[in-house]
């Protein structure tokens, strides 16, 4: 389990703390967003612009590199850090959650899920000691447990069951981890809006040792003050000497929010996926720049950012590529919104190093528009 987390101090105006994740590739500081390549690369941007951005850890996706390339092929490749030329350090999930999203045709066994490739169509089964080989031929430095994230809302006798699978295949997935030294495996907290379930996960998992924890099924659909709330409860359970991920978080005020109430980590495909139709992230709110507006202005998407794409070229160029489909104007887009995001989580360091979070927090959300009612 060679992950350890380094606490370097907490916030004395709110719960966020300042830390480091050490991986075999790398150190990183937290809280920290992590750009998501589900399949090997983080859409349109190159490792050496995520590096440039200050990118410690990328995300990619055990159930897709499963079936495109194929997990013996990234083995043969040496792992995934050769195979997509990334140094930096990554993270796998476990799949689990991409059968629940991706494919319907499922059966949710004891012995794992049976559904459908939601390519070919072709009948697959994924178990946790099969998710736990797929994501060793992957060779990430953090992998997780294979859990099942099921739908918002769920009826509490469901999400009971369901919490009570997802930590006997937790314990599974131990057994199964072929290379605790190199990769840290991470457990997975369920139980839906469900207090006494959160516990009941947290309970279970912590008492098997994992090196770092993360909590799942949220950002499901569920109102931003049920999130909170769920997180204010279940982090407290957490170990305070290991790290906390937050999966599939998300917007700017979803991360200033989670750091706040403990979080460490982040990751969400928010940034990308919205590049791709031309939206944009500034720091005074949400910006279309394919809006007809925006073809004679000749500023930058945000005036208040230095990245490559707000130093060098224009929202008017930048919706003409938009709108012409041009790739490079997704690479654009793509540039910013990630720098945008890196650079919210070095803003929230700084903050917590200077005890001031909570004043960040008014400040940010009042420019960026999140209190407008
Ligand atoms: C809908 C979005 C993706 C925004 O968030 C979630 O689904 N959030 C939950 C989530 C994201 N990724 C996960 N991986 C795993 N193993 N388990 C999970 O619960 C999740
Ligand atoms: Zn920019």
């Amino acid at each position: 389990m060679a992950i350890t987390y380094e606490h370097i101090k907490t916030c004395k105006q709110t719960g966020a703390r300042l830390g480091k994740v050490h991986t075999p590739h790398g150190t990183f500081d937290t809280p920290a967003f992590m750009p998501v390549g589900t399949l090997a690369t983080v859409k349109t941007m190159s490792p050496e612009e995520l590096e440039s951005m200050g990118a410690g850890m990328i995300l990619s996706n055990t159930y897709h590199l499963w079936l495109r390339p194929g997990s013996d092929i990234v083995e043969e490749a040496g792992g995934l850090h050769k195979f997509m030329n990334w140094k930096g350090s990554i993270l796998t999930d476990s799949g689990g959650f991409q059968v629940f999203s991706l494919s319907d045709l499922r059966k949710i066994k004891e012995e794992g899920v049976h559904f459908r490739n939601h390519i070919s169509g072709e009948k697959l089964f994924l178990s946790p000691e099969k998710a736990m080989h797929i994501q060793n031929q992957l060779g990430a430095d953090i992998m997780m447990a294979f859990d099942e994230c099921p739908p918002y809302p769920a009826e509490h006798k469901y999400m009971k069951d369901s919490v009570e699978r997802t930590s006997r295949w937790a314990e599974r997935c131990l057994s199964a981890h072929q290379r605790p030294h190199d990769q840290g495996l991470f457990g997975i907290v369920q139980g839906g809006e469900y207090e006494d379930l959160r516990k009941q996960s947290a309970r279970d998992l912590t008492s098997l040792d994992f090196p770092g924890y993360a909590i799942g099924g949220l950002s499901v659909g569920e109102p931003k003050d049920v999130m909170n709330r769920v997180l204010e409860s279940t982090t407290p359970l957490l170990p305070t000497e290991k790290p906390r991920y937050l999966m599939g978080v998300g917007s700017p005020d979803s991360l200033v929010d989670g750091a706040i109430r403990g979080i460490d980590m982040f990751d969400c495909v928010l940034p990308t996926r919205i590049a791709r139709n031309g939206t944009c992230m500034t720091s005074n709110g949400r910006l279309v720049v394919r809006n007809a507006k925006f073809a004679r202005d000749f500023g930058p998407i945000d005036e208040n950012c230095d990245c490559y794409t707000c130093r060098n070229y224009s929202k008017a160029y930048i919706r003409h590529l938009v709108k012409a489909n041009e790739t490079f104007g997704f690479r654009l887009t793509t540039y910013h919104n990630l720098y945008f995001l890196l650079k919210l989580m070095r803003q929230v360091r700084e903050a917590i190093k200077e005890d001031r979070l909570g004043d960040f927090r008014e400040e940010f959300f009042e420019q960026y528009g999140f209190n407008k009612p």
